[in-house]
Formats: C-alpha cells, structure tokens, sequence
C-alpha cells in the first residue's frame, strides 16, 4: 500500500485540487530544465488528473505558445508533473526544496510541492507499479515485499530531459525516471531495455518495474501512457560525460576507456539486431534528403548557420556520391533499431564496465521518428561528437586528447562489429561518416540554442570541423 503523505498539522490531506494547482505550477514549470517550450510565453493547460493517494497526484497538462488559440493544441507535448499537496508546516520550519508555492484551501494554508522531489510521491509510484518479477515492492532485503525502503532517496541533480531518483534500498538497488514529456504508446525507454534484457545482453540496466496509465487510443481501446519506469541501479556508476571530461582536464588519455566504448556501442548494435531484427538496406535518396531537410530546418532555427549552407551542401553531395558507390558495390548498409540520441551522457562507467542508457531518441525529434529504423552509424557519430564536447568541457589542451579518443573508439567499434558492420565500408565511409556527424552536430547547435546558450560555440566548432575536413 502507499505511504500517507507526510503528515500535516492537523492531518487533513485530500484529492489534489488541480484546478487551483495549475496556477501555482505556471511561473515555475518554466524554469525547470525538462520543460519542453523555451523563449516564447506558454501557457499550460489541465488535461487529466491521475490521483495516487490523498494529496498526491500526477497532473497531465498541455503546453501552447501563449499566442496560438486553444484549437492549436492539438500536438503540443504532454507534461508529467507530479504534485504532493500538504498543510503547511505553522511551526516555522523552512519550505523544503519540493516546495512550488503555497494555495489556500478551506481558510488553511497549503504547500504544493513538486512530487518527483516527495517521499510520498516515490511511494504511491511504486505501490501502483506494475513489476517485471510479476510481484510486488520488494523492500531492502533482496525476495522481501511490502513497502519500499526509501532511505538514501534523492534526485539526480544536473542536466536531464526527466527527473531521476536513486533509491538504494529499493529492489537491492534502483533508480526511479520519472518521465516527463509522454505520449500514449509504447515507450521506448522501457521496451528496448526490456528486449536488450531478454536478448541476454547485460551492456544495459534492467527495468525493474513501470508506472503507466491507461489512455483512450484512437478507436478508443486503452493505450498505455508510461509515467515512470524502475530500473536496476548501476552501484557506484560513474556519468561517462563527467568521467571524459574529468581525463580531459588534467590532460589523461581516454583512449582506453573510449576503446571499450566502442566495443560496448557495437555489442548495442547486435543486440539490438537480435532483439529487432535487420531492416532493409538504406534508401540513399530518402537518408539524403532526411539531412538536407534538417540542415534547412536546423539553419532556420538557428541564423548563425545561414552563412554556412554552401559547405554543408558539399557535405550532403559527397555523402550522396558515396551512398551511390556503395549501392553500385552493393554494400549500402542495412537499417535496424538503435539508440538514437547517443552520447557520453548517455553511458554509465561502473564497476564491470559500461552500461548504456535513456532510449528516448533525440528529445528534439518528431516521437514517430525515434523508433524508426536507421543508420546504426548515427549512433557511432553522437559519440564521436560527444568527444568534442568533453574535450571542451573539460578544457583538454589542443586537439590531440578527442582525436586519440575519437580514434580508439571508431577501431574499437569497426573491429567488434567485425563481418558485421553495419557501415558502407570502403572510401565512402568517411564521407558518410561526416555528414552523419554534421546533422548532428547541427541538432546540437539548435539543442544549445534552445537550451544552453553559451555551450553553442562547442557544436559550432563541430560543424565547421566537418566542414574544413570535407572541403580540404
Ligand atoms: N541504472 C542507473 N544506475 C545509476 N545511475 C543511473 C542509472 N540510470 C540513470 N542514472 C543516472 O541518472 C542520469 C539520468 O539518466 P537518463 O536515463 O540519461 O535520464 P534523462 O532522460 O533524464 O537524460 C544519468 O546520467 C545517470 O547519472
Ligand atoms: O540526454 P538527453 O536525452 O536529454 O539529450 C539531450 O541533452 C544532451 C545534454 O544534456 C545533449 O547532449 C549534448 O551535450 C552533452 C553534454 O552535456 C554531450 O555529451 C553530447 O555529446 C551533446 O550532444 C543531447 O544532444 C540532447 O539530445
């Protein structure tokens, strides 16, 4: 069963009154990293309120442009914000960092916090979880049932698209994502782990247990709506993102460890061919026109680009006459199901090694193009990228840290992938290769744009290094 709320002054905790909610949340979603609208005046708006226990319950609400009139809804994102409301404390104790703003409710003042940050929440989740094992929450003690031992809880702090929250007594061990742009459907951050899972392969963390809804789908059969999803804990993990950029900084060879990375992404890449299956071979004029397309789009969100789109206009071209080679050679490379969004933030370095995570896709994309199949070289190009970032981030002196990185992760990768690789193969690659890290380094000028505006010199740096190395 779930745990009551925290307890008030004078116990008095009933249904979330949502409707009174929704304007507290309204200042304050906005400052929050994962809200999906940024630089323009939104407004949000109460679709549907999921009560979980008194006083606690997850709201689904809809985000517009202020501008657009209420039929533009349709295909805005659909927000998981999760609230726990209590009386607030009258003994002078500070407002805990869950805590959003304050409504008043028959005369007494209340505390709406922010639920992903509340005990109380984290307990009404996994009560209604479904589990993996088919039982219940399992306590601290591995095979025990019963409610879950929360001590030692707290969120991840830094830059996430969700909000995670490390339970280390839960299930020997796991981490709770609480997800926040959702869509009726299967989620792919809880299915691919789970086919990874029954493919034997253990580079991924095993889902534990999930959290859904049930929506009314087109013909109005249910849907899942996934909320949240439990995973096994990879103990004393470091952030692979964190842990490059630490080497980055007091100048120590990656080389290693990015080596191992690339057997790991090529390990993913087999996995997931065994769990998905192999598609058929790319079509050379829909992938090129797929980057031109987002060249364009990224260049009209992003002006700084405008002045480059002849250069990475030849890139496209050379990717074009490599893709043809390829098909008259009869070695295009076959599409399949991938990670999509791939990148040093996305790898776990515990103690047995790297562990790959988050299979959302790019947060940016369409969700009906992130379950497609692609390019399994998509994934080894966010990587390539991401050494750039550490190399930035980090402040690694010169060139040659991300270019040794760079280079033992693509042999790492080539020589596991062996008579498997999902590449073109031949001189074409390369150029194949370049234009794959181009579109997505261009995704990370307008990701930076939007979110992280002083971080865009990194990707741009990216962009004209492609560039440089095409036109040289
Ligand atoms: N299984 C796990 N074990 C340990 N830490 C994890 C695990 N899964 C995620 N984390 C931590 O939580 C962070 C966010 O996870 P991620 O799945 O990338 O979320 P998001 O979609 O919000 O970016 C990771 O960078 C990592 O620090
Ligand atoms: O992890 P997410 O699914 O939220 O991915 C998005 O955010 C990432 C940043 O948090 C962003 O990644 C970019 O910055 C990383 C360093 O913070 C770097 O390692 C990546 O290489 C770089 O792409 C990602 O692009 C975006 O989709």
């Amino acid at each position: 069963m779930t745990s009551p709320p925290e307890q008030s002054h004078d116990g008095a905790v009933g249904p979330v009154p949502a409707a009174a909610v929704v304007p507290v949340l309204a200042p304050w979603l906005p400052t929050q990293r994962w809200y999906p609208v940024k630089g323009v005046a939104t407004r949000v708006r109460l679709v549907r309120t999921v009560p979980l226990a008194p006083g606690v319950a997850s709201l689904l609400v809809d985000v517009a442009r202020a501008s657009d009139d209420d039929t533009a809804s349709a295909g805005t994102p659909l927000l998981h914000v999760p609230v726990v409301v209590e009386p607030a404390p009258t003994d002078g104790r500070a407002a805990p960092a869950s805590a959003v703003g304050t409504l008043v409710r028959d005369g007494v003042e209340h505390v709406v916090h922010d639920g992903a940050r509340h005990r109380a929440f984290w307990a009404a989740v996994l009560a209604g979880a479904r589990w993996e094992d088919g039982g219940g929450v399992p306590g601290g003690a591995p095979g025990t049932h019963g409610e879950p031992d929360l001590a030692g809880a707290r969120v991840v702090a830094g830059e996430q698209s969700n909000t995670s929250v490390l339970m280390p007594q839960v299930a020997g061990g796991a981490i709770l994502k609480i997800l926040r742009t959702v869509a009726p459907g299967p989620n792919p951050d809880l299915d691919v782990p789970r086919a990874l899972a029954r493919t034997g392969w253990h580079g991924v963390p095993r889902p534990l247990a999930w959290w859904s809804v049930d929506e009314a789908g087109a013909s109005d059969e249910p849907v899942e709506l996934h909320l949240a999803i439990l995973s096994e804990l990879v103990p004393r993990a470091d952030d692979g993102f964190e842990l490059a950029c630490a080497f980055a900084g007091r100048a120590a060879s990656f080389a290693e460890h990015a080596g191992a990375l690339g057997t790991l992404v090529a390990q993913l890449h087999a996995a997931l061919r065994r769990a998905y299956g192999t598609g058929p071979v790319v079509d050379a004029a829909w992938l090129v026109d797929d980057l031109r397309a987002r060249a364009v789009r990224a260049a009209g969100e992003a002006p700084i680009l405008a002045r480059r789109e002849d250069a990475i206009a030849r890139v496209h071209a050379r990717a074009e006459a490599a893709l043809a080679a390829a098909g008259e050679r009869h070695t295009l490379p076959r599409l399949q199901r991938i990670h999509g969004d791939l990148h040093l933030g996305q790898v776990l370095h515990g103690t047995d090694g790297w562990r790959v995570l988050d299979f959302e896709g790019e947060p940016l994309r369409p969700v009906a193009e992130r379950t497609r199949p692609d390019l399994a070289l998509r994934d080894a190009a966010g990587m390539l990228r991401s050494f750039d970032y550490a190399a930035a981030v980090g402040r690694a002196h010169g060139t040659r840290w991300a270019a040794d990185a760079r280079d033992a992760f693509w042999t790492a990768y080539r020589a596991a992938s062996g008579g498997d690789a999902p590449t073109p193969g031949g001189a074409g690659q390369d150029d194949l290769l370049a234009a794959l890290e181009l579109d997505k380094a261009l995704y990370e000028v307008v990701y930076e744009v939007r979110n992280r505006p002083d971080w865009v010199g990194i990707p741009l740096a990216g962009v004209d290094r492609v560039l440089e190395r095409t036109t040289a």
